[in-house]
């Protein structure tokens, strides 16, 4: 027995330098790797220390947790920074997305590099003025729907309208793409289809055109999906399932949420402020007069304190509230230096409340879009499309479906709102949304005839 217990003592104390070489080994391996991040980390430190912000801020650990993470407090806490603000996660180790490396999300939106310049070229022909005009004709049908769905509530409770704008505005942008949008299986067999309808297509019109016949006088509507179908590249090259898909899923998302939440925030204003409705109304009357007509592009045109209102909607509560992007080059930004790759996020909530572009800002005002009140604005001190090459490829056909819609409810309802701000349960996610949904309550407005 003491035999075995002298032995056992002499092979443990054989093992002991193996056991310490191998951790220093390891602890080794571990510092050299980790070194040049760690450089880099210490680096990254000393340039950003000098910038203002949220303290204690202490390394690895960062400041970023004690951030107010919930709606309105989100944006309210940088308010008081107001121009520039560093956030620190235990960065730059962590969350490098938006440099060189794809996000991890197959999609345009968050595309990088030459997929996403090959596929915004592609994909630009699409949004087309010509083309948008023929998605009125959507935007009227699906309004009327929602016309329909919304005379029920006519002098009756405050309802929640949230989810039927919502609904109309995915009607819009997919019509039949909305049963298959969690479906890719579903929206492959309809790709197959529209490939084998459109080769159909093709070989109709060449019959015709060989027997000599008038081209038909109906211009047959091409949804979202036939266009991504027919998109080539500069080597005329099309678009695979995979692409097609992840470009349906991109305006699925984009293409309907910002929408549907920027008219719920128009409804939300002009139901708070009687004033500015009564213009929005005077204007409607000027226009379309006592009909109930499909909206037309010109009648679009003539809108022009309409537009103001959307506007004004939207710097107030942009559907993007902010974005992000990662620094090329270094920036100097209110005499603080921000270093190449950098990931910045760009606070449009925040910026659209500066006071000395917009005085009073918490007010709604659509006057301060007209023409002469606009004028010598910095063109980057409103941007809820954001702006230069990356900007919203849908901001023309989002603006033609808010003011068509609008212009379809405000024609024949009047919108009460009593909510007050609080009550709005503010979400500050990808996109501005109230929580708790808008709640209005409708009435018919003496002068429209109903068909
Ligand atoms: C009120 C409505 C809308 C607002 C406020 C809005 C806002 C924005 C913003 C701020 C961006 C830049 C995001 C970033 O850089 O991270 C963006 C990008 C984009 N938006 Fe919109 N959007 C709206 C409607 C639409 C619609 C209707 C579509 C499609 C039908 C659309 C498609 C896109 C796409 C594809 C991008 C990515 C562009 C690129 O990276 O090349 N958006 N949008």
């Amino acid at each position: 027995m003491a035999t075995e217990v002298v032995l056992g003592t002499m092979e443990g104390t054989q093992l002991l330098p193996w056991v310490v070489g191998a951790i220093t080994l390891l602890l080794t391996v571990v510092t050299v790797c980790s070194l040049p991040s760690l450089m880099n980390y210490w680096w990254w430190w000393r340039v950003m220390k000098p910038i203002p912000g949220i303290s204690p801020c202490y390394p690895f650990v960062g400041n970023a947790l004690l951030l107010e993470r919930e709606g309105e407090g989100y944006f309210e806490q940088f308010e008081a920074y107001r121009k520039i603000i560093p956030v620190q996660i235990s960065a730059p180790m962590v969350g490098d997305w938006t440099s060189d490396k794809p996000f991890p999300l197959p999609c345009h939106l968050c595309s990088t590099g030459d997929k996403w310049r090959s596929r915004r070229k592609m994909i630009t022909p699409t949004f087309h003025f010509a083309i948008l005009n023929d998605f009125l004709e959507v935007m009227n049908e699906q309004g009327f729907i929602l016309l329909e769905k919304l005379e029920k509530h006519v002098d009756k409770e405050p309802f929640n309208i949230f989810t039927d704008i919502t609904l109309c505005a995915l009607d819009i942008i997919c019509g039949e793409l909305r049963k298959l949008s969690i479906c890719h299986t579903g929206l492959k067999r309809v790709i197959a289809e529209k490939v084998a309808e459109l080769e159909n297509t093709k070989l109709t019109k060449y019959n015709t055109d060989m027997n000599g016949e008038e081209k038909s006088g109906s211009k047959k509507r091409e949804a979202f999906l036939d266009m991504l179908l027919n998109a080539t590249d500069d080597e005329g090259k099309k678009l695979s399932y995979k692409d097609i898909r992840e470009e349906v899923d991109t305006f699925m998302f984009e293409g309907h949420d910002t929408t549907a939440a920027a008219m719920n925030w128009v409804l939300y204003l002009l139901g708070c402020n009687p004033e500015a409705q009564k213009k929005v109304h005077q204007e409607l009357d000027d226009v379309f007069g006592n009909t109930e007509q499909p909206v037309t592009v010109d009648d679009l045109k003539k809108l022009r304190y309409l537009e103001c209102v959307v506007k004004e909607a939207l710097r107030l509560f942009p559907s993007v509230p902010m974005f992000a992007r990662s620094l090329r080059e270094d920036c100097s930004i209110e005499g603080y230096t921000l270093p190449k790759g950098t990931n910045v996020l760009v606070l449009i909530y925040v910026l659209h409340r500066d006071p000395e572009i917009f005085p009073e800002p918490e007010e709604f005002r659509p006057e301060r879009f007209f023409p002469e009140n606009s004028k010598g604005r910095h063109p980057y001190a409103y941007v809820p499309f954001s702006a230069g090459p990356r900007n919203c490829i849908g901001q023309r056909f989002a603006q033609m479906e808010e003011k068509t819609l609008l212009a379809l409810i405000l024609r024949r309802f009047w919108v009460d709102c009593s909510q007050k701000p609080e009550e709005l349960g503010l979400s500050g996610e990808l996109i501005l949304r109230p929580n708790k949904g808008i709640w209005v309550q409708l009435k018919r407005r003496p002068k429209t005839i109903t068909e």
